[in-house]
């Protein structure tokens, strides 16, 4: 296994000449060509490009979701294509927080339960103070024995972010976590999520279609054909907006 010194300058999350490649023979379809990317620690990242340009498999291969067909991911130093099934699944519960654009919530647990629940089924005591700020900054104190179906869109997905903090994993990965919101409520998990690196040191990636969402991110990677073609930092919406323009007029944006 490949080990990565030089701990302090370690990005949180790496892919080093990303290859995938899903089905085989006629069906085959080569989603990540050759893409070499670092994830900054305590940065927030926006993944763009057009549909099918390999947004959600790069952010699934980088996760340790799904395996690269060839080349390396890293989180931290680990390299995930070295471990055995059962320490990939320990890794990504103690490591690594998801939010998906389903909210994904546990029906019939509360809010609370639904916060901890990656912390309960990892046998681990919740830090009460972690949890009291992640409360607070979610800003759902006086839900927190409510059911999911009790709470609106954006509240079920505010939750789902405080779940994805509630380890203090080393990276939080979120596949279009505005997807399903309104602007309003998208706003609102951005904030939160941006509050997180910004307050709380945390590292997050996230797959988006929208350039208000890229906006909030400190850096934008754009994907198209499988590989990476750019990048922006210090990013705004009009930025982005006019970026994919420029690489695809045909793409919504554009039109
Ligand atoms: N499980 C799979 N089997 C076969 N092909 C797949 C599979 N998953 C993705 N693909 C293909 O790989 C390519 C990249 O897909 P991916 O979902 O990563 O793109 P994306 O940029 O996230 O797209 P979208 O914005 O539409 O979600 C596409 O051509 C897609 O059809």
């Amino acid at each position: 296994m490949t080990v990565l010194t030089g701990v302090a300058t370690l990005p949180a999350a790496r892919v080093e000449e990303a290859v995938k490649i899903h089905g085989i023979g006629a069906t085959e379809v080569r989603a990540l060509d050759h893409v070499t990317v670092d994830f900054p620690a305590r940065r927030f990242t926006a993944i763009m490009g057009p549909s099918g340009s390999g947004k959600s498999t790069l952010l699934h291969c980088a996760a340790g979701l799904d395996t690269l067909t060839a080349g390396s991911a890293f989180l931290g130093a680990t390299e995930l294509g070295g471990l055995p099934d059962r320490r990939l699944t320990v890794l990504r519960r103690e490591r690594i927080g998801f939010v998906f654009q389903s909210f994904n919530l546990v029906p019939t647990l509360t809010v609370r339960e639904n916060i901890t629940l990656p912390l309960d089924l990892a046998g681990r005591a919740a830090d009460g103070q972690w949890l009291a700020t992640l409360v607070d900054v979610v800003g759902l104190g006086d839900r927190l024995h409510h059911r999911p179906s009790e709470l609106s869109g954006g509240q079920q997905q505010r939750v789902a972010v405080a779940r994805a903090l509630a380890s203090r994993p080393e990276v939080v990965f979120a596949d279009e976590p505005t997807g399903n919101l309104d602007s309003r409520a998208g706003a609102e998990v951005l904030g939160l999520l941006r509050r997180a690196v910004d307050e709380m040191a945390q590292s997050v990636v996230m797959v988006t279609h929208d350039p208000v969402a890229a906006g909030h991110a400190d850096q934008v990677l754009f994907l198209a054909d499988g590989r990476l073609v750019d990048a922006m930092a210090a990013p705004t919406a009009e930025r982005v907006l006019d970026r994919m323009k420029a690489f695809d007029p045909r793409t919504e944006a554009g039109r």
